[in-house]
């Protein structure tokens, strides 16, 4: 059975830039798994989640959503199967919270009809899994960045995806919040759907014990679980600096730090 997203052999360069952002990556995620994307900056984590989901088109390879090569799927088609949180959105307008969680039902309503009742209740349940539903009638633009972030990932939840996408959907958050975050994603594939997300916390990796891919700066993805990956000689070479990784007996797991 093919898994429900399958990476192959991609590849990218910018036009006009010389030399590839990342080269033959190639791995599968299935319902209910988790994958880690980590990287010292600049890497192209986010540029190989835009290439995952169409927003850049690659220089080679494929990518398969349930058995389907995406440069053949409409982008409605692919928003019904992935729900991706970028790093920063802006809109233009500050839309009442609410509306812009709503407007994550998008691909599945059809053109022209307004959300309905169900789409808000659908709405408000989201902002209540994410534990900011006290948010829902403030502007969207008036929110901290910690706010957005977890007003974004309601709005994923909302798409009903398969696939739920998130770039560095801790990056905002205060610790209390990061823990509220990982849980969800837990429970996100407890429930059966597949998670792919981009950190710099390789801590998370270890709570979330999720398949890891390192992305080196070479453009290479190094896939494997945290015991092969999330280790001193790994993480020290990766982030070029001094990285110890210790067992806690407290948390009962392994702890990374800086020296
Ligand atoms: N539009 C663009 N045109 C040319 N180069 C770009 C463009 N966008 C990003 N890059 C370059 O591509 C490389 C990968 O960028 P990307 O944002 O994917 O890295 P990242 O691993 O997500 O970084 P970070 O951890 O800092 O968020 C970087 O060298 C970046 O400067």
């Amino acid at each position: 059975m093919s898994a429900l997203l399958e990476v192959d052999g991609l590849c990218f360069a910018y036009p006009g830039e010389r030399g590839t952002v990342f080269r033959d990556v190639s791995f599968r995620l299935g319902t209910g798994e988790v994958m880690c994307i980590i990287g010292p900056n600049g890497a192209g984590k986010s540029t190989l989640l835009h290439a995952i989901v169409r927003l850049r088109v690659p220089s080679a390879g494929t990518v398969r959503l349930d058995g389907a090569d995406v440069s053949r799927l409409s982008r409605s088609r692919i928003a019904r199967v992935v729900g991706y949180v970028t790093q920063s959105s802006a809109p233009a307008f500050g839309y009442r919270v609410l509306d812009h969680v709503v407007m994550g039902r998008a691909p599945h309503v059809s053109l022209y009809r307004t959300p309905s009742r169900e789409d808000y209740r659908l709405a408000a349940a989201g902002l209540e899994q994410l534990g900011v539903g006290h948010l829902a009638e403030r502007n969207y633009l008036e929110l901290s960045g910690g706010e957005r972030q977890q007003v974004d990932i309601a709005r994923a939840i909302v798409q009903k995806p398969r696939l739920i996408i998130l770039d560095e959907p801790t990056s905002a958050l205060d610790f209390g919040n990061q823990a509220r975050v990982l849980r969800i994603v837990r429970r996100l594939a407890a429930d059966g759907f597949a998670v792919l997300l981009t950190t710099h916390d390789p801590n998370q990796v270890i709570v979330l014990d999720a398949k890891v891919g390192v992305l080196n700066s070479d453009g290479s993805l190094l896939v494997g679980t945290p015991a092969e990956t999330i280790t001193e000689e790994s993480l020290s070479r990766v982030y070029n600096a001094d990285v110890t990784v210790a067992y806690v007996d407290k948390v009962h797991r392994d702890v990374c730090t800086i020296n």
